[in-house]
């Protein structure tokens, strides 16, 4: 059953796949300029999640497995196995433009697999038709996470009462996902229910996601929403400003660590401190129950370009030292819940996770 999005038809989709052609918003032109891309080739698609240009751990993933189909759609008139050896080269190249987000790796997995499996099953005996069922394959994860958004959106609205001040921190919205969004799809559901409360979105220094998408993406809504810089925080929630914390994920751990955006510990520990509770909104394609602990999680180091830039003026001296890991890891005892499309998940996240999600060996 289709349902009405609960955000602007004007809200340009990240990703699209139309006519056997994938479409890319480049996120790094957001706000001022609103352009979409027609993706030629896997290097093109590459570089799109490399350099941001479509970005977001669900989003990355669906644009991972659309862009398999890419790199492989003048590769039908192959033998099977030849077909089958471009895909898993093709896979592995995708799979490095970006490490943390696990979704990425998903997505390419759960395509190698149904490839293997069609093959396996007789269900497929020519390229073509192997082809056929991968952009298939690709059109589900799209369509399921528009239902896995609308999911914690439903699950995560009723945390959303009356007057209440909520903080966002870089993007985990419809921008990152399919549709809703993952720690937006709650503001969305709540707002369209006519709940009235405040956003405030943090600016989330290098790339400005949260000053750039999330108060673009939330004002297009019609949701009160207020940007800040991220040293503003802890200010905002001693004012009182701020009832409630929802932030996304690129990766949880099997013990319920998360990794998100850089600067989210930051943002765990100050609501820890305040009494604020710190929400994570999550689809089960976030989940790596393989991954025993946040302690394992890779961490992107990005170029030191984006520290000591601001767009094209520099803001450090020429030469200088820099760090710029791209995500942190946030402890499970400060995650007050998890916002998934099953419901909301509290402490002992271990042993939930496990039921709800499998264990590494399942
Ligand atoms: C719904 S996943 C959003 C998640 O991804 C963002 O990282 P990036 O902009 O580098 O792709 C950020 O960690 C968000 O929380």
């Amino acid at each position: 059953m289709t349902q009405t999005p609960l955000i602007a038809d004007s809200l340009p989709r990240a990703v699209t796949w139309q006519d056997g052609n994938l479409y890319l918003l480049d996120q790094t032109r957001l706000p001022q300029e609103t352009l979409i891309e027609k993706q030629e080739t896997v290097e093109q698609v590459f570089e799109a999640i490399r350099m941001l240009k479509v970005r977001g751990a669900p989003a990355i993933g669906v644009a991972g497995a659309y862009g398999l189909c890419v790199a492989l759609r003048d590769k039908t008139a192959l033998p099977t196995d030849a077909f089958m050896a471009e895909l898993e080269k093709h896979a592995a190249y995708l799979d490095s433009a970006r490490p943390t987000a696990v979704n990425l790796s998903w997505a390419l997995q759960r395509m190698r697999q149904r490839a293997e499996a069609a093959l396996t099953s007789g269900e497929a005996e020519t390229a073509v038709r192997l082809y056929d069922i991968l952009v298939r394959e690709a059109v589900s994860i799209h369509e399921e996470d528009k239902g896995l958004c609308r999911g914690m959106g439903e699950n995560g609205a009723p945390l959303i009462t009356e007057g209440m001040g909520i903080l966002t921190h870089c993007n985990a919205g419809s921008l990152a996902t399919s549709e809703l969004g993952t720690a937006t799809a709650p503001l969305y559901v709540a707002h369209s229910r006519g709940v009235s409360f405040r956003v405030y979105a943090d600016e989330t220094r290098p790339l400005l996601q949260g000053a750039r998408l999330t108060a673009w993406e939330l004002q297009q809504a019609g949701i009160d929403v207020t940007l800040i810089t991220d040293n503003m925080a802890a200010h905002m929630m001693a004012e009182g400003l701020v009832d409630m914390v929802i932030v996304g994920t690129d990766r949880v751990a099997a013990n319920g660590d998360v990794a998100n955006k850089i600067g989210t510990l930051g943002v765990a520990i100050l609501a820890r401190h305040f009494g604020i509770p710190f929400y994570v909104a999550c689809p089960s394609s976030t989940i790596d129950m393989a991954m025993e602990s946040g302690k394992g999680i890779p961490i992107e180091e990005r170029d030191a370009a984006e520290v000591t830039r601001f767009g094209a003026r520099p803001t450090a001296p020429d030469g200088i030292q820099v760090r710029n890991p791209a995500f942190d890891v946030t402890p499970h005892d400060l995650v007050t819940g998890l916002i998934t499309e099953k419901g909301i998940i509290t402490a002992p996240y271990d042993r939930t996770l496990k039921t709800l999600f499998g264990g590494k060996d399942d």
